[in-house]
């Protein structure tokens, strides 16, 4: 293993935040003020689940759709920081209708368990946000043997979604789809997806294992919207790219990143209340009513990165990822 194969991933992952800040920081200057708040309408009655929603951008999301009357349960690995979220939400709005429930990504049998417990309330879904992730951990291994990125940030939403998808199907109608909201990142566009190694047994970099688990979360987006409109389901897909946020998700970067980050965060990074925005345009905004398999940037679609349009690779993935979660592969 070269070292430069190492440094690549890395070059290539803070080269793309690089340009993500730069992006931002022009369209803060040039456009001050913008994009305005847009009003979205009120969802009483509709029940949302937010993975990650005890901090950063996923609090962010939660907190809005709590106050535009949405129920939200909030799914995390994290009791106590879950309870403390719920209380200080219903705090700051006081009808608001948030729960916790447990469920850790990294383990199938947690996900089983959450996924039981949300039936067993009894509750319709119109809104899945697969938001929660980790970034540059260590080399680690989930409980069910998969690499921490790959395991966390995709495998465990790839199996929460299809538990959930039944639910989703019964809840959405033909003019109030039910809707799914991936959350991705620009590194998924200097991302590779080794098929022949997906859990990074070969070579692990950090860099390239997190950009994987997101270029593989985009892949099977737009795979799981290719199979809901070819069975007539209205239930929509569609990918959503942050921006470059301050939140703790940096808190395994180098300590020069970091420092850079302490310094100049304020100006150059999104608050995790901008970084929720484009979350909750695709989790409620009236224009993609219906409209599926976009990436999502600035609340604007945009194209992800052309490897991601691969229908080969998209169901090879698919059919890859069924496998190790154990569901039947039922696409053509
Ligand atoms: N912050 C950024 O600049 C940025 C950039 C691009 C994409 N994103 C994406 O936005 C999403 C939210 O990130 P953030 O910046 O708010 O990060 P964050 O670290 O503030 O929040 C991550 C959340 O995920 C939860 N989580 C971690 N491991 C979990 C597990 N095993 N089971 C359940 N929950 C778990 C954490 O408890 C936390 O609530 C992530 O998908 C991230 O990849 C963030």
């Amino acid at each position: 293993m070269s070292l430069l194969s190492l440094a690549l991933p890395a070059i290539r992952v803070y080269w793309i935040g690089f340009r993500v800040v730069l992006h931002q920081l022009l369209r803060r200057l040039l456009r001050p003020g913008w994009p305005l708040k847009p009003v979205f309408p009120l969802q009483n009655g509709n029940v949302a689940i937010v993975t990650g929603g005890t901090r950063g951008i996923g609090y962010h999301t939660v907190k809005y759709l709590a106050r535009l009357g949405m129920h939200v349960i909030i799914a995390g690995n994290k009791e106590k920081e879950g309870q403390e979220t719920v209380m200080k939400i219903k705090e700051e709005a006081l009808n608001a209708k948030v729960e916790f429930l447990y469920c850790d990504l990294a383990s199938m049998k947690s996900i089983h368990q959450f996924v039981q417990a949300f039936k067993a309330k009894n509750y319709s879904l119109h809104v899945l946000i697969n938001n929660a992730a980790v970034m540059l951990v260590p080399e680690r291994k989930t409980e069910d043997g998969f690499e921490e990125h790959f395991g966390i940030n995709y495998m465990g939403h790839f199996l929460l979604t299809n538990l959930l998808l039944e639910t989703l199907k019964q809840s959405g109608t033909h003019s109030h789809n039910a809707r799914i909201v991936t959350l991705s990142s620009a590194t998924h566009y200097v991302a590779e997806l080794r098929l022949n190694d997906l859990q990074s047994s070969c070579l692990y970099s950090p860099h390239g294992a997190y950009a994987q688990s997101k270029l593989a979360l985009v892949l099977s987006a737009y795979r799981l919207q290719h199979l809901l409109t070819a069975e007539g389901s209205h239930v929509t897909v569609n990918v959503v790219d942050p921006g470059v946020v301050n939140t703790d998700l940096y808190q395994n970067v180098c300590w020069a990143a970091k420092m850079v980050k302490w310094m100049t965060g304020w100006l150059l990074l999104k608050s995790p209340e901008e970084g929720a925005s484009t979350s909750i345009y695709a989790a409620v905004s009236p224009e993609l009513e219906g409209i599926g398999a976009c990436y999502l940037c600035n609340e604007q679609r945009t194209k992800s990165a052309d490897v991601s349009y691969d229908e080969e690779l998209q169901k090879r993935l698919w059919t890859e990822s069924c496998r190790l979660v154990g569901i039947p592969d039922t696409a053509p």
